[in-house]
């Protein structure tokens, strides 16, 4: 019940249909979302609603809380995700030992100072010790750990070391370029600030292997 009420928000923006009319997959992790929780936090934001001064029941804001409830729980849907089976469903031998690099993965996380988002681009590359995973795994670990309260320092790591106890491979390198909002629409207000972090480990420590991810994920 609850649940199909939850699907049916979320769908009226694409089409007014519910949720299981919809090919499966396509919003298999809005059915994830607990109704008690999205109650518990509903009631929760109609009083920050409230204590901003604002009217929670005039029209715009009346489906507003149920809306927060639900956004929120997307953009924090990594809690309940599982980097290493999600890597482990794809691995492969093979004898391929060059670096392999997936450049330019968008990220969306938020902040866990002041749940506000940054967003920008990981740059994941590995060098694989006869295990490789297929690629589309990659991005979707970033994922798990960006949707997630984070610093970004912290994402950068738990994305490298996912890599690392999962593949075993000769090294890993995670950077990410980001934005805060924080930074942006509030605090110091700087507009064109960008965040570097870099993890690396085995082979990307030397500083020859190094180089040349800098120089492939800056187009090289
Ligand atoms: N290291 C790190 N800091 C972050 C990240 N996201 C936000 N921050 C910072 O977290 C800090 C929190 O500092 P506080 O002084 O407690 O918070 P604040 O008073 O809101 O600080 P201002 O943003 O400077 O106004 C701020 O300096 C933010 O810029 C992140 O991913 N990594
Ligand atoms: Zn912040």
């Amino acid at each position: 019940m609850a649940k199909n009420k939850s699907a049916r928000v979320l769908t009226t923006a694409t089409a007014s249909l519910d949720l299981d009319d919809y090919p499966v997959g396509r919003y298999e992790r809005i059915d994830r979302y607990a109704p008690e929780v999205t109650e518990a936090i509903q009631q929760h934001v109609r009083e920050i609603l409230r204590w901003l001064g604002e009217d929670p029941d005039r029209e715009g804001l009346q489906r507003t809380p149920e809306r927060v409830a639900l956004a929120f729980q997307y953009l924090t849907q990594g809690y309940h995700q599982d980097p290493r089976a999600i890597l482990e469903s794809a691995l492969f031998e093979e004898d391929y030992s060059e670096m392999i690099l997936v450049r330019d993965i968008q990220i969306y996380s938020l902040c866990e100072h002041h749940l506000l988002p940054f967003f920008g681009k990981a740059h994941v590359a590995y060098i694989p010790n006869r295990k490789i995973v297929g690629l589309s795994k990659i991005p979707r670990v970033v994922d798990v750990f960006a949707r997630r309260l984070q610093v970004q320092e912290r994402l950068t790591i738990q994305i490298r070391d996912a890599l690392e106890e999962v593949l075993q491979p000769l090294g890993v390198a995670v950077v990410i370029e980001a934005q805060h909002l924080c930074m942006m629409m509030r605090g110091v207000e700087k507009q064109h600030a960008v965040t570097t972090t870099s993890a690396m480990s085995g082979e990307f420590l030397k500083e020859a292997t190094r180089a040349e991810f800098m120089r492939l994920i800056n187009g090289g």
